[in-house]
C-alpha cells in the first residue's frame, strides 16, 4: 500500500537543447523547485537530456547499469535530497552494444526502483508530412514495468507505448493506480490524438494517467518537433493539470480514493464479459 493516498505530482515540460550538461542542470533545478512546491512525484519528458533526433542519439547514450549515466546520477541525487519519487523521463541507454529508450524510476532513497525500456518503437510514415523510425536506432524493450513506490503502484510506458491499450489494461490488472508516459509526441497527430489517448487509457482502466513532454521548440532545426501538452488525467477522464506547448511545470493532485469511488460508481470490472473476450498477461501465464 502507498504511504500517501493524496499527493501532488509535477510534470516538468522542459526545453531541450544539444547541451547535455545544461539540460541536466535545468532538470535538476526544476525538480528541486517542484519538490519545494510540495510535489511528492515528479515526471520528466521522454529524452530530456539530449535532442529527440535519431542521428545524434548514439553520441548521447549513457551506460546506466555500468553507473556511467550523468542523467540518472542527477536523478538519484535530487530524489534523495528532496525525498521524492521521480519518473525520470527517458534517456538513450547503451547496454550490450544496443541502444534503448529507457525510463528509470528513482525512489526517495535515491535508488533506481525500476527501469523501463520502451516496448513499442515509434514508426510513422505520412508522405509529405512526417517519416520517423525509432527502430533504425533503438532496440525495443521486453518487459512491461509496474513498480511499487511511496506514492502507489505505477505502470510505465514511453510515448508510443500509450497507443497500445492492452499494455494499459495489463497494468491495471497488475494493480497500477497511475500510468506515467514520459513522451515526445509529434505535431502531425498531436492535435487529433494526444488528449484522446490519454483520456482513453485513464477512462478504460479507471486510473490516473500522467504524461510529460518536452516543451515545443518552434525554431527547432530537427525533423521532430514536440507537441507538448503534458497532462494529468483522473479516472473519470477529468483533466487535473495540463500544460500548453511552452516551457512549464504543472502540478496536479492525485487522490487515490477516487479510483475506488469511480470503480464503485461504475463497476466496469464486474460488468465485463470475460466469457466473450479476455486480456492475456503473457508473462504471468508463462511463469505460472
Ligand atoms: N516519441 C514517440 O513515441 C512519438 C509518438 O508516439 C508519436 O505519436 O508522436
Amino acid at each position: 500500500m502507498p504511504q500517501v493516498a493524496q499527493y501532488k505530482v509535477a510534470l516538468c515540460q522542459l526545453p531541450v537543447s544539444p547541451d547535455k550538461h545544461g539540460n541536466i542542470a535545468r532538470a535538476r533545478a526544476r525538480i528541486e523547485a517542484a519538490a519545494t512546491a510540495g510535489a511528492k512525484l515528479v515526471v520528466l519528458p521522454e529524452v530530456w537530456s539530449c535532442p529527440y533526433a535519431m542521428e545524434t542519439m548514439p553520441s548521447y547514450a549513457e551506460d546506466i547499469d555500468g553507473g556511467r549515466s550523468p542523467s540518472v546520477s542527477m536523478l538519484s541525487e535530487v530524489a534523495a535530497a528532496s525525498k521524492i519519487t521521480i519518473v525520470g523521463g527517458s534517456v538513450p541507454e547503451v547496454a550490450s552494444g544496443q541502444l534503448f529508450n529507457t525510463c528509470c524510476v528513482v525512489g526517495p532513497d535515491g535508488e533506481i526502483k525500476a527501469k523501463h525500456r520502451k516496448l513499442h518503437l515509434f514508426g510513422i510514415d505520412i508522405p509529405g508530412d512526417i517519416n520517423f523510425r525509432e527502430s533504425d536506432t533503438f532496440t525495443a524493450g521486453q518487459e512491461p514495468t509496474v513498480v511499487d513506490t511511496d506514492v502507489g503502484r505505477i505502470g510505465i510506458g514511453i510515448c508510443h507505448d500509450i497507443r497500445f491499450p492492452e499494455l494499459a489494461m495489463l497494468y491495471r490488472s497488475r494493480g497500477a493506480h497511475l500510468i506515467c508516459y514520459p513522451s515526445a509526441f509529434n505535431m502531425s497527430t498531436g492535435q487529433l490524438l494526444w488528449d484522446l489517448m490519454q483520456k482513453s487509457r485513464a477512462v478504460d482502466n479507471q486510473l490516473f494517467v500522467a504524461t510529460c513532454s518536452p516543451a515545443r521548440d518552434p525554431n527547432s532545426q530537427s525533423d521532430f518537433v514536440a507537441w507538448g501538452h503534458s497532462s494529468l488525467i483522473g479516472p473519470f477522464g477529468e483533466v487535473l493539470a495540463a500544460a500548453g506547448h511552452e516551457d512549464a511545470t504543472v502540478i496536479g493532485e492525485i487522490d487515490l480514493s477516487l479510483i475506488r469511488a469511480v470503480r464503485e460508481n461504475l463497476p466496469l470490472e464486474t460488468q465485463g464479459r470475460g466469457d466473450l473476450y479476455r486480456l492475456i498477461d503473457v508473462q504471468r501465464e508463462c511463469s505460472s
